[in-house]
């Protein structure tokens, strides 16, 4: 029986447009080659949202997402976002960090030091600073303005065990980033260690979570699973760009406890380059690995991948990755076309 699929894609704003563009088309071709069937819905976030609904996240937008096996995000400024994520539940955030062997070189670090790195951030996604109570109040003193980082317990332990899971199916250790010698009131690393008594497996390391930035630039091969509170998580997989070359290749998946998720590059809206058709879409692609993965359509997402690394391999790079040499600079738009037509070469070879 043909599966049938209905994504979600929301543009945004910026590069946003770009890089969904080139996902929905290598998404709806990877379809026809394996024999899915798959609808898009286009609906609207952020600026292009406000200007036609006066909101950044409007209830029709929400409407259209409901029901739907995945939403393909570009980018936002930054209202419609935190809303969508509240909105659906979405309290995991995954962030894979792991290179390309082609692009070792384009890594800030020397190639032999990002060799082998394979990370994945797990983040907390719909609370913390992000989400406590903030205002802006005028007092004696003049006006002032207020985030709160706030954590239930419970909201911790049920990040730790997606955490602890997932370091289970890798290879068993999981770094906690905290800041307990100034925030003590948010014990990450007591929940965390609790939870952790049902995984024997899984090695548990806290670490505060400024030496955790300096350690993951000093020796990125030494982690596992790390897991971190929204705005840490935040800051902390920026990093992850640099490891591997380009913030542009890293993808990002949002899932709530029904496996529901919003899928999208790490990226912003990249306003210095949005506009000129030169943004790297591999972060967004790569988001559609995870939204294959995650649906269980495995043969097409290691077929995805497969194509990208060829396409890599032929010496095409976006402007981000600096191409030089034997190198050819490629935009988005030929780079989806390579990639596309890498599909079907590599569909007809394997049904020779
Ligand atoms: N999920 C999101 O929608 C999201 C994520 C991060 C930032 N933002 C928003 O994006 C805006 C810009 O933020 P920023 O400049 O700090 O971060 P950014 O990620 O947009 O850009 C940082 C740098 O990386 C480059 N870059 C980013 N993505 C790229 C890609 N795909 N290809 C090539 N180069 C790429 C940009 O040109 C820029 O030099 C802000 O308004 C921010 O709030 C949104
Ligand atoms: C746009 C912004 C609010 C967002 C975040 O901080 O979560 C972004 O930086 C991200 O990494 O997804
Ligand atoms: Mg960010």
């Amino acid at each position: 029986m043909t599966k049938v699929y209905r994504v979600v894609a929301l543009p945004g704003e910026g590069i946003g447009p770009e890089v969904v563009d080139a996902s929905v088309k290598i998404l709806q071709h990877l379809a026809k080659l394996e024999g899915f069937s798959l609808t898009i819905d286009y609906a609207l976030i952020g600026q292009p949202a406000f200007n036609e609904f006066g909101n950044f996240f409007p209830t029709q937008t929400a409407q259209v997402c409901e029901g739907a096996d995945g939403i393909l995000f570009g980018a936002v400024t930054k209202g419609g976002i935190l809303e969508l994520r509240q909105h659906f539940n979405f309290f995991i955030n995954l962030r894979p960090v792991r290179p390309f062997e082609i692009l070792l070189n384009k890594s800030s670090l020397q190639p032999h030091k990002i060799q082998g790195v394979d990370i994945l951030f797990v983040r907390e996604l719909i609370s913390g600073i992000y989400f406590g109570p903030s205002g802006r109040i005028e007092d004696d003193d003049g006006a002032y303005g207020y985030h709160t980082m706030k954590y239930y317990d419970w909201q911790i332990r049920r990040i730790a065990k997606v955490a602890l899971c997932k370091a289970q199916e890798r290879r068993g250790f999981l770094t906690v980033a905290h800041k307990e010698n100034a925030l003590p009131q948010i014990p990450w690393s007591r929940l965390v260690q609790e939870e952790a008594q049902h995984f024997p497996d899984v090695t548990v390391e806290p670490m505060l979570v400024d030496n955790l930035a300096m350690q993951l630039v000093r020796e990125p091969k030494r982690f596992d699973v790390i897991l971190a509170g929204n705005l840490f998580g935040d800051i902390l997989s920026d990093i992850g760009g640099a490891l591997v070359g380009s913030i542009g290749l890293l993808p990002s998946v949002s899932l709530n406890e029904h496996g529901f998720g919003l899928y999208e590059a790490i990226h912003g809206t990249a306003p210095d380059i949005a506009g000129k058709g030169i943004a790297n879409p591999l972060g967004t692609i790569g988001a559609v690995i995870l939204m294959l993965q995650q649906w269980g359509e495995i043969q097409a997402a290691t077929s995805l991948l497969q194509a990208i690394e060829r396409v890599l391999a032929q010496g095409y790079r976006t402007a981000d990755l600096a191409p030089q040499g034997q190198e050819i600079l490629a935009n988005a738009e030929t780079l989806t076309g390579l990639i596309v037509k890498q599909l079907s070469e590599q569909t007809l070879v394997n049904k020779k």
